[in-house]
């Protein structure tokens, strides 16, 4: 069954604009003039409890919008959206309680004290016993190994840090589904990882469903088993990245290492040459002949090492993004 049911959801704003100067200033007194961005457009999309879904699209696409929707933030402007069976804009505390928005780029946590101060308001605020409290809080010290961090003044934190300490307080209230907008956003690699482990570790002990939103295709690969693809408000595509690649991308890449240098007449007939330096090629080959040009490659040349590849999934997004659109599952 369906935590999150989204259809036909259309969220527009009215902007206001001006021309430049004093003189647009003037006019603008006189006749306000306003133009429609359509950042959600006609989506529609149903996700099941416990899955981990990516939400993929290029800036300005609409993700923010839909997931500001979701959690009740934004009223649609056309269309039904149901979080756990409650209409999100209606705020029910009960449905509060069992969600949480996590933006990579605004803190909830108070700046000039420690953590520790804001895990204290949201227990309060989210009614949480002292037993709840003591118990969640050690579960997710544990998982993100914050001990050394619960002291220390939030504006002294590195940013990973307070990332950390940033989805402890959200989750505090063991919301069951998470809305996490660019959850990784400014990490590096290592602590990208560790976030990545937590919210699997998360997702798989309480069955939590998650929608992320993430630039990083890293994020997407290591948690998602299925995307939505989003552009211009539309969504282009609901699947899992693998279906993706065959779909828009029906090429493989195949990376070689030679035992000696190679020219590009040699190795052109076997496919297009993407990068060639003396050892080492990069070579894109129809995805249907990859195992039989492989073998041919490894058969004629001096072959050191050879791997065959999917190709790499910012590529087969950026194509999505340009020719428009996908054929759904
Ligand atoms: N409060 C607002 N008032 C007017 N327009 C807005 C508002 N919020 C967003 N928009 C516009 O709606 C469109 C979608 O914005 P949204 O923030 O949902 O995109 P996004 O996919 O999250 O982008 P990004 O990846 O850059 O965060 C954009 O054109 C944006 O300028």
């Amino acid at each position: 069954m369906s935590v999150i049911s989204v259809k036909n959801l259309r969220k527009y704003y009215e902007v206001h604009y001006k021309e430049p100067g004093v003189w647009g200033s003037i006019k603008s007194l006189i006749s306000r003039k306003y133009r429609l961005v359509k950042a959600v457009d006609n989506v529609s999309f149903e996700i099941e409890r416990g899955e981990i879904v990516g939400f993929l699209g290029p800036n300005g696409a609409g993700k923010t919008t839909t997931l500001k929707v979701l959690a009740g933030l934004l009223y649609p402007t056309e269309g039904t959206v149901s979080v756990l069976g409650y209409t999100p804009f209606e705020r029910h505390p009960e449905f509060l309680k069992k969600i949480t928005l996590v933006m990579g780029q605004k803190n909830q946590l108070i700046w000039d004290l420690p953590p520790m101060e804001t895990f204290i308001l949201n227990k309060t605020i989210y009614e949480l016993s002292e037993k709840e409290f003591s118990e969640n809080l050690q579960e997710l010290t544990e998982l993100l190994d914050l001990n050394p961090l619960l002291k220390k003044q939030v504006r002294k934190l590195s940013l990973g840090e307070r990332m950390k300490c940033e989805l402890t307080a959200a989750l505090l209230h063991r919301p069951s589904i998470l809305f996490l907008d660019e959850p990784t956003i400014g990490l590096d690699v290592t602590m990208q990882q560790r976030i990545h482990k937590f919210i699997r570790e998360y997702n798989s002990r309480h069955r939590a469903t998650v929608l992320l939103t993430s630039h990083y295709m890293q994020d997407v690969v290591a948690l998602c088993t299925r995307i939505l693809i989003i552009n211009e408000g539309r969504i282009l595509y609901d699947g899992d990245l693998n279906t993706l690649s065959e779909k828009i991308a029906p090429y493989k890449i195949l990376r070689i290492h030679l035992s000696r240098p190679a020219t590009l007449d040699e190795l052109s007939p076997y496919g297009l040459v993407e990068h060639l330096n003396t050892h080492r090629a990069v070579l894109r080959v129809s995805r249907s002949e990859a195992p039989a040009t492989a073998s041919n490659i490894l058969k004629n040349l001096p072959i050191h090492d050879l791997t065959i590849e999917e190709p790499p999934i910012e590529d087969v997004i950026a194509r999505v993004f340009t020719e428009g659109k996908v054929e759904h599952q």
